[in-house]
């Protein structure tokens, strides 16, 4: 870890203060997860179009289809942002919205082109930077169905095919471009475990080998931007990795210290590392190594950058994009050879939990927010302090919580921007925080079981309607006074955004279907939310039984 230091585990209380002038404040979004409009306008399949419509994928044969009709909103959704008062709004470009088959040579979709063309520009006469994500996950499916997706290394050139096309139609307005979102999940859940699309199981191989093509392609479109465009358009091209905390079950225990750093590295670092340092991490090629060779295995399953790749690929990022959810606790744990070949197995560890950690939401997610100041200094101490965006942060809460009184993400916010704060002041360079997302949309394989919004989704009534959870109150307060000011100011802010979300909870209530919910659910337990903890215990039980 660089000059990171392991022992110091500070877990200190809030901190008051403020965060540089200029700091940008924003919220998040993707375009499968909330457009909607699926085969509308010319728009090709992608990948998650044709696994959402295959049986047993997503949670209730979920898709997202209409989702939150984003495409149709966008207008009231910039309304909303700037009664936020927010700087800055990341959204994706899907690629098969814009070239339905994949290929430039073949087809580009105008009206796709207009879709995105029309949002950044109302975004900035609305004074809110847009933020364009690349790739979230949506790749056109006649590439994945011809080539293999990520698999393939033709995809290099394609993605920096439209990448081109983004910056040659966009570029002269979007200043941050943020080529991959969290290529962890597209790797290890899309080539992995499955549990994503393209849902290929081809482990302990097929995960390394996409992840290989997405560090080369995005290497590739930053290279394209430096050579072709930046001159003229003067913007800046990052990538966004999602990266959980790993902190040692006992730090005085050097095993455990070794552990935690291999679980940050076999996350962050994969594909941190040759970013800015042109190799993959040594932990990495060490033990995948060591595994592979016990397999019998003529070579490692991790593939190797050769000289001029790794020089290509070191230095490509202008900033670095943190998604951060939760931390784990991490100890040493040795997968015998014949366990089979597998990414988690290569890591040779176990992860933990604290029971007392809360978790309203997402099984995954637990609230850990000292975890996000260490990271933070982790990542100043081992990539040598990169400008840094925030580029995702927030927790979610199950689909039949109808509480638009969302203390669980109040206090969440709270705490993880407090220690975003405290980064700040030890020194990390974060230039802005967007919070994760601004509306409830599609989970992936959970579908719209959990909700991460600030606006609740009404998803049953066919509008489409947003409600303001009291955490958009809360935030604007953060945003406002660009952080923490003093304990008297803030400790009034839960209070006053409580006061306001009661009445938007009445105006839901008031939807028949809503109401009905929510009667139905109260006859059956006091509140709603107890319900959705209840659920998310039994769901947990019976997802840790069908890992084991
Ligand atoms: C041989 C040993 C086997 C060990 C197996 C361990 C398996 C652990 C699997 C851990 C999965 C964690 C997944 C977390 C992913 C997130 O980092 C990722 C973040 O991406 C962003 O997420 C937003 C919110 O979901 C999303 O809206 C946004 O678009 C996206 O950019 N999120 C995802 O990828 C979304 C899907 C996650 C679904 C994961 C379901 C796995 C459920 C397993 C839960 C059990 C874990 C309990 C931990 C207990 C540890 C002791």
């Amino acid at each position: 870890g660089g000059d990171f230091d392991w022992t110091k585990n500070e877990k200190t209380s809030f901190y008051y203060g403020t965060f540089p002038t200029g700091f940008s404040w924003g919220v998040g979004s993707s375009a499968y997860q909330t457009e909607g409009a699926w085969n509308t306008d010319g728009k090709g399949m992608s990948i998650w179009d044709v696994f959402a419509h295959k049986k047993g994928k997503i949670s209730s044969n979920e898709t997202g289809d209409s989702s939150c009709e984003g495409y149709y909103k966008f207008k009231d959704d910039i309304n909303l942002m700037k009664e936020m008062k927010l700087s800055h709004y990341r959204f994706s470009v899907s690629w098969p919205r814009i070239l339905p088959s994949g290929l430039r040579s073949e087809h580009v979709n105008e009206k796709g082109i207009r879709y995105y063309s029309d949002l950044i520009d109302l975004l900035l006469d609305s004074k809110i930077t847009p933020v364009v994500t690349l790739y979230h996950w949506d790749l056109p499916q006649v590439l994945q169905e011809k080539y293999g997706g990520w698999q393939n290394a033709s995809m290099v050139g394609y993605f920096n095919e439209f990448a081109n096309l983004c910056f040659e139609r966009f570029g002269n307005r979007v200043k941050l471009w943020i080529t991959f979102n969290n290529p962890w999940s597209i790797s290890v859940e899309g080539y992995e475990t499955g549990e994503h699309a393209p849902g290929l199981r081809t482990r302990g191989s097929g995960a390394y080998k996409a992840a290989h093509h997405i560090i080369k392609a995005h290497a590739k479109v930053w290279h394209t931007y430096d050579m072709k465009w930046r001159s003229k358009q003067k913007g800046l091209i990052g990538i966004s990795l999602t990266a959980d905390w790993g902190e040692p079950v006992d730090v005085s225990n050097q095993r455990d210290v070794e552990a935690a750093e291999r679980y940050i590295h076999f996350y962050l670092g994969w594909f941190a590392t040759p970013l800015f340092h042109g190799d993959y991490p040594a932990v990495m090629k060490e033990y995948i190594g060591r595994k592979s060779g016990q397999q019998g295995l003529g070579a490692s399953r991790l593939p190797v950058f050769s000289p001029q790749e790794k020089s290509y690929v070191r230095g490509t990022v202008d900033f670095l994009g943190l998604g951060h959810y939760t931390t784990r606790y991490v100890t040493q744990k040795n997968y015998p050879s014949g366990f089979g070949d597998s990414y988690f197995a290569d890591r040779d560890l176990a992860e933990l939990v604290d029971p007392k950690w809360p978790d309203p939401g997402s099984e995954w997610l637990y609230s850990v927010p000292w975890g996000f100041r260490r990271l933070l200094n982790f990542v100043k101490a081992q990539y040598g302090n990169p400008m840094i965006y925030v580029t995702e942060n927030g927790v979610s809460e199950k689909m039949l919580c109808t509480d638009l009184c969302d203390d669980w993400r109040m206090q969440y916010f709270r705490e993880y921007i407090n220690e975003l704060l405290k980064a700040v002041r030890d020194g990390v360079n974060v230039k802005g925080y967007t919070a994760w997302s601004l509306l409830d949309g599609f989970e992936w394989d959970e579908g719209f079981s959990e909700r991460f919004g600030l606006y609740f989704v009404d998803f049953r009534n066919k509008n489409k309607p947003r409600f303001p959870k009291a955490s958009v109150q809360f935030y604007k307060r953060i945003i406002s006074s660009n952080g923490f000011p003093s304990q008297r100011e803030v400790e009034s802010w839960k209070r006053k955004a409580v006061e306001t979300c009661s009445s938007s909870n009445q105006l839901l209530a008031a939807d028949p279907l809503i109401g009905h919910m929510e009667m139905v659910t109260e006859i059956v337990v006091p509140t709603v939310c107890t319900l959705c903890i209840l659920l998310s215990a039994v769901f947990f039980m019976f997802l840790l039984r069908r890992r084991l």
